[in-house]
């Protein structure tokens, strides 16, 4: 039987459209935001409608248990999670509530997402908000699996720091390949330096900044600089691992290290390889695993920069507040302890080793670290020092860097974990 025409989306409904598939593959799914943008904006052609479906998406995500108040205040009965018509609602909500879309341009793009009965609620739900002249919180609420696990682990200051955190787009750090010009390049970019070789500006469309196609600089959060940083200055050979886009191959690369990059993504290298062209430095870089690649001799720098939930980075990518779950969080660790164990095997007696993580969860970075220690005598801290560290952050007790959100004011930094080891010599 021929299947029945279908009419053509009216314009701006694809935009939506695409906004609830990448809602379903976050929230349904368990998928990462980015990973899923290309499928769902599929058959979309302007550039401006696919961005559009990224934003809504990204705000729902960012302001989804207020919008679900919202919505429960407004329904006889609760809606379900996964059900259609609250996946609509948040996205006529978030527009017209976060995104200043005029309410009835809001509402008339979803109402074609959804049929029948629940087309019926939707519209009804939208209509009886607006009409109670419903605004959304100024500082949005963490989702309650999120915030009680971060409460456990860190406490309530943390919890309103991270809330104020999405209440706000983050500001831009950059690192900078010639840390003597930090002045210089704060004042020709008009911003502000928290540390040597860092400049954070407000925000910024990137390729046009000075500096840029010139390659004095790279996006880089603050905390994220870290990492690489606490291995010092080269000359000798620095292991990579797990290094793809290459924030950190560059800083090594021009600190004087002998750098050799392995990730196991081809994809993700290819952006390392650009990376490296354009801030005129070089790598060896190389594809492949590290749970299986093993190099040809130790290195006297070894850093490595596991992947893991990456709920540290929860400002950006809002999508882990909701998919991280415990189950995703115990899987990384286990990978995290498997990397570790053989990137330590490749460290030279004498040599560094640093290990981070951009996670919130203390089993991706306190726990792991206390773990490989009881198992690896030969190697130890070596203290972080204060004078390493931006201002707003101090090393820890027992020598690591644990970088909370809002630690760094204004503008605040990412979450991370980051410990320095060195090996016996
Ligand atoms: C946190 S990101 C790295 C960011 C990078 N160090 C930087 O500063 O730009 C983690 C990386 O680990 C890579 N990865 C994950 N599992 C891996 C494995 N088993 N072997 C090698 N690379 C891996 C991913 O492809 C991803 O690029």
């Amino acid at each position: 039987m021929a299947k029945p025409p279908t009419t053509p989306d009216a314009p701006g409904v694809p935009a939506r459209r695409a906004a609830l598939k990448l809602l379903d593959a976050v929230l349904r799914q368990g998928l990462p935001l980015e990973a899923a943008l290309g499928r769902a904006t599929q058959g979309i052609e302007r550039a401006d409608d696919r961005a559009l479906a990224h934003a809504i998406a990204a705000e729902a995500l960012r302001r989804l248990p207020d919008l679900d108040a919202l919505i429960d205040s407004a329904t006889p009965r609760a809606l379900p999670e996964d059900a259609k018509a609250r996946f609509a609602l948040r996205i006529a909500l978030v527009q017209a509530l976060s995104l200043g879309t005029p309410p009835h341009a809001a509402i008339a793009t979803v109402l074609p997402l959804v049929d029948g009965g629940p087309r019926k609620l939707v519209h009804g739900v939208f209509g009886a908000l607006s009409r109670r002249g419903e605004q959304l919180p100024e500082i949005p609420t963490l989702p309650d699996a999120t915030a009680l696990r971060w409460h456990a682990a860190w406490g309530d200051d943390v919890i309103e720091a991270a809330e104020h955190a999405i209440a706000a787009p983050p500001p831009l750090d950059l690192t900078l390949a010639d840390v003597g010009a930090t002045a210089r390049w704060a004042d020709d970019l008009g911003g502000t330096s928290l540390m040597p070789g860092h400049v954070r500006l407000e925000s910024a469309h990137v390729p046009e900044l000075p500096g840029f196609e010139e390659g004095a600089w790279w996006v880089q959060d603050i905390a994220a600089a870290l990492p690489a940083r606490l291995l010092g200055k080269g000359p000798g050979t620095a292991l990579d691992l797990c290094a793809a886009p290459g924030g950190k191959t560059m800083q090594l690369a021009h600190a004087g290290w002998q750098v050799t990059a392995i990730d196991a993504s081809e994809a993700r290298l290819g952006r390392l390889r650009d990376n490296i062209a354009r801030t005129h430095v070089t790598a060896r870089v190389i594809t492949g695993d590290v749970l299986h690649w093993t190099p040809q001799e130790p290195a006297d720098a070894v850093l490595l920069d596991a992947p893991c939930s990456a709920t540290g980075i929860f400002r950006r990518h809002p999508d882990v507040l909701h998919r991280v779950r415990p189950s995703v969080i115990a899987q990384m660790a286990a990978t995290q302890m498997k990397l570790l164990a053989r990137a330590a095997g490749w460290v030279k007696p004498g040599g560094r080793l640093v290990y981070a993580t951009c996670s919130l969860e203390p089993s991706e970075g306190e726990r792991q670290i206390e773990d490989f220690l009881s198992g690896h005598p030969d190697f130890a801290i070596e203290p972080v020092r204060q004078e390493e560290l931006p201002s707003g952050m101090a090393p820890e007790e027992r020598g690591w860097v644990r970088a909370l959100p809002g630690q760094i004011s204004p503008g605040g930094n990412n979450g991370f974990f980051i410990a320095r080891l060195v090996r016996a010599a």
